[in-house]
């Protein structure tokens, strides 16, 4: 089944395992995230779940096709504690300079529904071609306004991958105007940090908001790689959390490396970004995993498994490095996803989130829309994703947390206990692997609660220290 994104994808492929992820594997990285986000409580969020949805990017109102119920039937299912959820510019700020509070309003029901259940929100203001602007139809891109897109009479042939509308001259072109590369719209990357403080402020004080992801996928145009994340990417961060900080000086602050190659395994070139808020940085590092060889079409078997584990591991290389040089910031995969009716399928997604575990990152997965990607059918019956993404996770530690891992009927959890935490440790355990819940080894069990299958515990320093000095002497 040779298409061209087969041939595209192999070649690309082959270029990438014999130059950056050969490079990213000499060079493993550190072992785990050096921190993450915490709750009210003081206590490490880790954040599990999906991306919701890919069908707002189109939707008139901007809304996902989700309903509460849909919302409850997952958390039943899953055990989720986390969204990234998709909001567009487009209607954030529909004519220059007016932002749209019923649009927020609306963003903010949705919040209510997570918020309700114990979720955490991630908004991420989410693009994928730059916008709706670039054809005609309006069909083709989203996220941008069409007000911001300047495509100075630049062509957009119709293209028969989505993909590769990236590389259509007038695309290239709105990018261009967007990051000034032109030096002709100097404006539009300041509307672009407005927005955002538009949105922070209406959020700046709701609990269930911990974080805002900057920009999806961001594409340089004609400018690429370090040039690019460098320079316009690194100022758009910069003014962007500067305005935000404006407004909201608690919730995080996550970052993108341009996807193409970062998805793929090679490395980013982004550059720190300030915080300006009192107290310790709260910038985070969120990048996506898509490994080209995946779209070779025979799944994760034989040599595409082979160069997807090796994609997998120099991506978790790169991750770990670039997480350390932003300041030792939490990580959290954005996106990662697959058609699971692929052939080993779930081996991969388990492969993925072995990998995250071990390297304490949270996991947001793309993505809750239905379909062969998705954890349910277009009737809503639960598909096979929905047995390999119920895996039990810590879900907040009262303590400083470095990895964990996941069997089907035991979660270990390696932290450092945190006295100043206010609230006790939670783990999700799925009824699979746990039926009546669970015993817990080094700590005490405060409660179970058997609807949300979360147990609480706490672990006394002390108890800690014994068994770090008793490790020491074995
Ligand atoms: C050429 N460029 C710039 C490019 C190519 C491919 C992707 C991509 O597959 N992204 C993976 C998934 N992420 C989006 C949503 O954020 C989905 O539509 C993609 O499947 C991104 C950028």
């Amino acid at each position: 089944r040779f298409g061209a994104r087969t041939v595209l994808a192999a070649g690309l492929a082959a270029v990438l395992a014999v130059g950056g992820i050969a490079a990213a594997l000499r060079t493993p990285g550190p072992a785990h995230a050096a921190s993450t986000m915490t709750d009210a409580s003081g206590r490490a969020l880790v954040g599990h779940g999906f991306n919701t949805a890919s069908s707002s990017k189109s939707a008139p109102d901007g809304m996902p096709d989700f309903t509460e119920a849909d919302l409850e039937a997952e958390q039943a299912d899953t055990g989720t504690d986390f969204v990234r959820f998709l909001i567009s510019w487009r209607k954030v700020e529909p004519e220059p300079g007016v932002y749209d509070q019923g649009y927020l309003d609306d963003v903010a029901e949705r919040v209510g529904w997570y918020s309700e259940r114990g979720y955490h929100v991630m908004l991420d203001m989410h693009q994928d071609l730059w916008g709706s602007g670039i054809t005609p139809s309006g069909e083709n891109g989203n996220g941008a306004p069409v007000w911001a897109t300047y495509m100075d009479g630049y062509p957009v042939a119709d293209q028969d991958m989505w993909e590769l509308y990236y590389l259509q001259p007038g695309v290239i072109r709105a990018f261009d105007n967007f990051w000034n590369t032109t030096g002709e719209h100097p404006e539009l990357m300041e509307h672009y940090a407005n927005a955002w403080r538009a949105v922070a402020e209406r959020f700046a004080g709701d609990d269930a908001v911990v974080a805002y992801d900057l920009m999806n996928e961001p594409y340089g145009g004609s400018l690429q790689g370090p040039a690019f994340e460098a320079g316009p990417l690194t100022a758009l961060y910069q003014r962007s959390a500067d305005a935000i900080r404006e407004v909201d000086s608690d919730s995080w602050i996550c970052l993108e490396p341009q996807a193409l190659g970062f998805n793929w395994g090679l490395p980013s070139g982004l550059g720190r970004v300030d915080d300006a808020r009192d107290g310790d940085a709260r910038i985070a590092f969120c990048p996506h995993l898509y490994p080209l060889p995946m779209d070779l079409g025979d799944g994760f078997t034989g040599t595409s498994r082979d160069l997807v584990e090796t994609t997998v591991a120099a991506w978790r290389s790169n991750t770990m490095r670039t997480a350390q040089a932003l300041g030792d910031v939490p990580v959290i995969l954005g996106e990662f996803g697959l058609d699971t009716t692929l052939p080993g399928a779930l081996d991969y997604v388990d492969l993925v989130y072995d990998m995250a575990d071990a390297s304490a990152m949270g996991v947001t997965y793309w993505s809750r829309d239905p379909g062969s990607w998705g954890p349910y059918d277009a009737d809503g019956e639960p598909r096979n994703l929905v047995g390999a993404l119920d895996r039990p996770y810590p879900r907040a530690v009262a303590g400083a947390v470095s990895s964990w891992s996941a069997e089907p009927d035991e979660l270990t959890l390696a932290f450092v206990p945190d006295a100043s935490a206010t609230a006790p440790t939670e783990v999700y355990l799925p009824a699979s692997g746990f039926p009546d819940g669970g015993v817990v080894e080094g700590g005490d069990i405060v409660s179970w609660n058997s609807h949300t299958r979360v147990l609480a515990f706490t672990v006394e320093a002390q108890d800690a220290a014994d068994a770090a000095d008793a490790a020491d002497a074995a």
